[in-house]
C-alpha cells in the first residue's frame, strides 16, 4: 500500500503550465493591498472561496507540551485592528487563543500557484462587532449566539509566495510595519 500510494501520489497533478509571475519591487508597499491584489487575481482566475485560510494556534497536547492545531475558516476583514475571523469561543480554537492568544494564517491559490502567511497576535472584538457577524452569516437564521467570537489577528510577520514552474519560487517576507526582511 504505502509503495503503490507513494508513487500515486507523484502522479497527480502540479501547478498549472501558465502561473503569474511576481516582481515584490513592483509590489503594493502596503502588506493588506498586496493581498488585497492577490486575492480580487485569485477571485477573477475562478478561485472558489478565495478568503478561506488555514489557522494554526497552539494547545497542550497529552502530556502537557505545545500541540498545533489547524483549520479553515473564513477572512472576515482586514482593518487597524488586524485581520478578522470569527469562531465560536467554546471551541477548540476559541480554548487555545484564550489560552494562547497567537496564530497564523496562511491563504493558498492553487490555480495562482500562490501563498500568503500572517502570523501574529490574536485580540477579541467587541460583542457587538461579533453579533454584526454572527446575523451576517450565510446561513443566518435570526437567532443569537453568545459564544460566538469575532478575533483580529495583528501580523509581526508576513510571506507572499509565488511559486515557478522553473523552481525559481519567490518569497516577498515582511515586517509588521511592511518592511521587506529578505
Ligand atoms: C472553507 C471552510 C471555511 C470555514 N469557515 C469557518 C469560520 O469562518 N468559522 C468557523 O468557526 N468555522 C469555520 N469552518 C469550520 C472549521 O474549519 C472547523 O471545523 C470548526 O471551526 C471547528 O474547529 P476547531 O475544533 O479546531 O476549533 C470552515 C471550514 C471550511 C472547510
Amino acid at each position: 500500500m504505502s509503495e503503490t500510494f507513494r508513487r500515486f501520489l507523484r502522479t497527480l497533478p502540479d501547478f498549472p503550465d501558465n502561473l503569474p509571475g511576481f516582481d515584490p519591487d513592483k509590489a503594493p508597499r502596503e502588506p493588506a493591498e498586496l493581498f488585497k491584489q492577490w486575492l480580487d487575481e485569485a477571485l477573477a482566475a475562478g478561485t472558489q472561496q478565495p478568503h478561506a485560510f488555514s489557522l494554526a494556534t497552539v494547545g497542550e497536547d497529552p502530556d502537557g507540551g505545545p500541540q498545533p492545531s489547524s483549520r479553515m475558516l473564513i477572512l472576515k476583514n482586514i482593518d487597524d485592528d488586524g485581520w478578522h475571523f470569527a469562531t465560536s469561543r467554546t471551541s477548540r480554537k476559541g480554548q487555545e487563543l484564550a489560552e494562547s492568544p497567537r496564530a497564523a494564517m496562511n491563504f493558498y491559490w492553487p490555480g495562482l500557484g500562490r501563498q500568503v502567511r500572517v502570523a501574529g497576535t490574536v485580540a477579541e472584538l467587541s460583542a457587538a462587532a461579533s453579533a454584526v457577524d454572527w446575523h451576517e452569516r450565510p446561513r443566518a437564521d435570526g437567532s443569537d449566539n453568545p459564544d460566538w467570537q469575532l478575533y483580529a489577528l495583528q501580523p509581526v510577520e508576513y510571506e507572499f509566495w509565488q511559486g515557478s514552474n522553473d523552481g525559481r519560487h519567490v518569497r516577498h517576507r515582511l515586517d509588521r510595519n511592511g518592511n521587506p526582511t529578505g
